[in-house]
């Protein structure tokens, strides 16, 4: 026996394997295994697994390879096969039934299979270049741009249409881990153990064929994943049409893939099965079919099946699978069978300068693209997708070619039409203009009838009836191969297109509209079947279709439009009526919609409005109409503004709950919410629990300490906290009145969803023994991730509102009073006086200074009120200030040890500290008060002032610091105001 790979242990257990008598070619040389490292098996000792193997190439050798010997292979294929290697050339002779001159004794060790298959991809995937569609692209290597890949652990099904998410200015965020394409299989916590099937999410275009095809380049070249024996890389198109065909695995896997005819090595060998596409597959992939038997690998079995027992692990239970997917099909997939879900997000901002710097050698060229795409926001935005770039960079280094100094393309519309002109120009010639403009009318047709279907891949059948017969489509395929692809399908049999991406088709679909009909109702008729979309599927469609009724795009495609009733005028009222719509309370999603659609009809007059009042200062919230809110939204949501992290007292002027409210979409895009002392209720909590619950809901921490939600408003936030949606790591909610029956709520939230929760803070509250009780049960349960529950402060005082529930009597410390200090009325009146008091001297005792301090020392939240007259300084102070003299040192706010407010009946308020004052401008005050409250939090390093005047509390001022060491408030006079006072209030 020999060591087994740890990832093939943990899956089945050992035994025996046949004996090597059942290998029916010739005996195994003894260093048939010789280039392996020596952790790496010397024989053929087994698990269930390895023997499912041995019986698949087994199978392989006895009858595909002869088979597929004589397999005919096109021409063009034949000129790609420069082999880097003797062992390619052998290989390679297989497949194209070149004579073999170096006879090469079999059977061989898995490297030597292992390289003739790298030596092969390493042709096949340098060349994806040679793609019929994207024939000026540049090698996959050199082009290739790194992309953000982040590991989720959950599938994200969006409820929206996928082209719209790409609208957003992703940025990589704090709740996302970002993962190397090497670690795709390493396990997030143990390293040391593996992962066996990976999904990998990702909206069209995004580049996940791309991370595949780079992946096995990488393997094939030797630089990554060199622990993986084998790749075999299918795509679902590929597999499609070989729906309900019978094979054994090994025939599947050669037809294919038919670099592996030649394998025929039986071993454990650590094998990756990528499936791209998941959601192009048309196959039956019931997971949960009553036809799922154990599947055997040599029997000829339906692909549908075998597929479905390969990915279920009941096929190869060690083999790793990677299938990639379009959000939209993830959902077919059964969770069980995921061991890790990973999503390409595409492009970062420095990643998109990168690949046009890669994409334009001529630097000066580069740089000039660059900063136009950056200074139009949109363009920028959608270059996250890699497809777009690759859409932008063929318009612009066609635009620059040919119009010298002219104007680039700035809006979608502009960008897309000038995309298929530069195509349409290029074959003109070559074709006639006639069947060339023929050609685009009849994909406009196909393009617009699918998408009304919901289809984005196209059988020829589906061509026929669009007018596009594919023999003349592949004569003319200049026109067509940039915008429309061609997947070879099997034997030439079921072809199958797409366009290049879902915004190709959208753009064309909207051009048949504009070619069919030059109504004015058409606007009109459009923009409300948008906007009655659940899921927003026609929203780019519609930009794109009133994109094309701008006079300069219509002018370019003017061969392709009729002349249509689309002047200024017309789109003014299109204007007029979208303005209209935006003011009616739309989504926030439809509603954004509809401010790129009057970007693309060059109209940006709102956006305007309210980015001139954001300069100003003179944008209020309570005077925003629903309109201008909208505005406003898409204004945030698409600034460069970083929103992980949504903290209210940034947006000061939305202070108001209400305005809080109309935010809601920008906290969606959040990781962490920082609301604490924001004077919200119970309203807040529901809008905040809409927010945990959304599906694509990226919450990690959520501060909701210090305002008065109670248990009716946790109650309401537990049932966010409860789904399965919800990640959120970290939740405060300190001094929020929660008593024990907040407790129980929460409690019951998190027995529904154990999962994420590690840290809550209750502090401050009053949970009683029942609810202290209900959630410490609940840390010790294995499944509950709380880890940090905090239920200090807590007492009945902490259920009263507002701040009077951190309310302390303070004492003051006689030993601290300075002689010129007069203490009455039980030691809670200080009065400055010019008689002296007979107080013993004392170390403490401030000897000049007309200052006293408090005896306690506070580290916690605290709050006090006192009744003041003449001129006083309400400070507080470490203990060590300088008590002896009268210098800065001693004087409370003249030093960095105190912080104080001065008080006056004349002069009204001034904060100090450290010997600098600031004035508080007294004029929105209209009557006298003589009562100040004093907030101190010291863990926040706050402390506020607050004027109180019957009964309502106006804010002087909040300092924002960190406290070392614990504070005492003291009360200082001045040597010329005797006669001020100050009294402690009590509750
Ligand atoms: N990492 C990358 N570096 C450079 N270009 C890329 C990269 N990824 C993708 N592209 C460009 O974007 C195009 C589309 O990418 P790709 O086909 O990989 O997307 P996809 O996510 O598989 O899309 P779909 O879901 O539509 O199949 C590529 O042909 C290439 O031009």
């Amino acid at each position: 026996m020999v060591a087994v790979e740890p990832w093939i242990q943990t899956e089945t257990p050992s035994f025996p394997i046949p004996e090597c008598a059942t290998w029916p070619g010739p005996a195994i040389p003894q260093d048939a295994f010789a280039a392996l490292p020596p952790s790496e098996p010397a024989c053929a000792s087994c698990t269930s697994c390895g023997s499912e193997i041995l019986m698949l190439f087994n199978y392989i050798s006895l009858h595909t390879l002869g088979k597929t010997k004589t397999k005919h292979r096109s021409p063009k294929k034949q000129n790609k096969t420069t082999g880097h290697t003797l062992h390619t050339f052998v290989f390679l002779s297989f497949i194209f039934d070149i004579d073999l001159m170096v006879p090469v004794p079999e059977p061989h060790p898995i490297t030597f299979y292992q390289q003739m298959l790298q030596s092969s991809f390493q042709d096949k995937f340098l060349g994806a270049e040679e793609e019929e569609w994207a024939k000026d692209t540049q090698n996959l290597a050199n082009i290739y741009t790194e992309l953000y890949i982040t590991a989720r652990c959950d599938i994200q099904i969006p409820a929206q249409h996928e082209v719209r998410s790409f609208e957003k200015a992703w940025k990589p965020t704090g709740a996302e881990k970002p993962i190397q394409p090497t670690d795709l299989f390493k396990h997030p916590s143990e390293e040391d153990k593996t992962i066996k099937t990976v999904l990998t999410n990702g909206i069209a275009g995004i580049g996940k064929t791309f991370l595949v095809q780079k992946f096995v380049l990488d393997w094939a070249e030797k630089r990554f994943n060199q622990d993986v024996h084998l790749i075999f890389p299918f795509t679902f198109r590929q597999l499609n049409p070989l729906k309900g065909e019978k094979f054994s695995l090994a025939e599947l896997i050669h037809e294919c893939i038919p670099e592996t005819v030649g394998i025929t090595e039986e071993s454990k060998f650590k094998l990756l099965f990528v499936f791209d596409g998941l959601d192009e597959s048309r196959l039956h992939l019931d997971f949960y079919a009553d036809d799922n038997r154990s599947a055997d690998v040599t029997k000829p079995t339906k692909t549908d099946v075998l597929l479905r027992e390969l990915i279920s692990g009941n096929l190869l239970q060690s083999a790793r699978i990677w299938i990639t997917t379009r959000p939209a099909a993830t959902n077919q997939f059964p969770r069980e069978f995921v061991s890790n879900i990973t999503e390409v997000k595409g492009f970062t901002d420095p990643c998109k300068e990168e690949y046009f710097k890669k994409r334009f050698k001529d630097e000066e060229q580069a740089n000039r693209i660059v900063s136009h795409i950056k200074a139009s926001r949109s363009l920028f935005i959608m270059c996250h997708i890699p497809v777009f770039c690759w859409i932008t960079a063929t318009v612009l280094e066609d635009v620059l070619k040919t119009r010298e100094g002219g104007e680039l393309p700035k809006t979608l519309t502009e960008m897309y039409t000038e995309f298929l002109v530069s195509h349409i120009d290029q074959t003109k010639e070559k074709y006639g203009p006639e069947k060339s403009i023929q050609y685009i009318k009849s994909l406009a047709k196909l393009a617009f009838h699918q998408l009304e279907k919901g289809n984005l891949i196209f059988y020829e059948k589906d061509l026929s009836e669009s007018n596009i017969y594919f023999n003349e489509a592949s004569v003319c395929s200049g026109v067509v191969t940039k915008i429309f692809r061609e997947e070879q399908g099997r034997k030439g049999k079921d072809k199958m297109f797409s366009f290049v991406h879902l915004s190709v088709q959208e753009f064309l679909a909207a051009l048949y509209v504009r070619i069919k009909t030059s109504s004015k109702k058409i606007h009109r008729i459009s923009i409300d079947r948008a906007l009655q979309s659940p899921n927003g599927h026609l929203d780019l469609f519609l930009r794109f279709l009133l994109g094309l009724s701008v006079q300069t795009n219509q002018g370019k495609l003017h061969n392709l439009l009729i002349k249509t009733d689309s002047s200024p005028e017309t789109n003014q009222e299109t204007i007029q009526y979208i303005k209209k719509k935006i003011s009616e309370n739309l989504s926030p999603e439809r509603s954004i919609n509809l401010f790129h659609c009057l970007n693309e009809l060059n109209d940006c007059s709102l956006v305007e409005e309210i980015q001139q009042s954001l300069r100003s200062g003179s944008l209020s919230a309570d005077k925003l109409s629903s309109a201008h809110w909208s505005a406003l939204l898409f204004i945030l949501l698409s600034s460069e503004e970083d929103l992980d992290v949504f903290d209210l007292k940034k947006y000061s002027v939305f202070a108001s709950e209400d305005a809080f409210l109309r935010l809601v979409p920008i906290m969606k895009e959040a990781s962490k919410i920082l609301l604490s002392g924001c004077d919200l209720s119970k309203r807040s909590c529901s809008a905040l629990s809409s927010v945990l619950s959304c599906q694509s809901s990226m919450l990690r921490e959520l501060d909701l300490s210090n305002n008065d939600l109670q248990d009716s408003g946790v109650r309401l936030l537990s049932v966010g906290l409860g789904t399965p949606h919800c990640r959120l790591e970290r939740l405060n909610l300190s001094g929020c009145m929660v008593s024990a029956k907040g407790c129980t709520s929460l409690a019951s939230a998190l027995r529904a969803n154990p999962y994420h929760l590690i840290e809550l803070d209750l502090t401050y509250n009053h949970p009683g023994d029942a609810g202290t009780n209900a959630l410490s049960a609940g840390v010790e349960h294995e499944h509950w991730k709380l880890k940090n529950l905090r239920l200090e402060h807590g007492g009945e005082q902490r259920l009263k509102p507002g701040l009077k529930k951190y309310f302390c009597e303070l004492t003051v410390d006689t030993n601290t009073a300075n002689r010129n200090l007069k203490l009455s009325d039980n030691n809670r009146k200080v009065t400055a006086l010019e008689l002296q008091e007979p107080y013993p001297t004392h170390a403490d005792r401030f000897d000049t200074c007309l200052q006293l301090l408090c005896e306690y020392g506070l580290t916690g939240r605290t709050y006090w009120e006192v009744d003041w007259k003449g001129v006083v300084d309400l400070a507080v102070s470490y203990r060590g200030i300088q008590k002896r003299g009268d210098s800065v040192d001693c004087k409370f706010g003249c030093n960095n040890q105190s912080w104080s407010l001065m008080c006056s009946e004349v002069d009204h308020y001034s904060v100090w500290h450290n010997n600098t004052g600031k004035d508080i401008s007294s004029s929105s005050f209209s009557s006298v008060s003589n009562r100040v409250g004093v907030y101190l939090d010291w863990p926040a390093g706050t402390l506020s002032y607050y004027r109180i005047c019957s009964g309502s509390m106006t804010l002087l001022h909040t300092f924002k610091t960190t406290f070392t060491e614990p504070l005492y408030p003291g009360f200082g006079f001045c040597t010329l105001s005797y006669g001020s006072s100050v009294s402690l209030s009590s509750q």
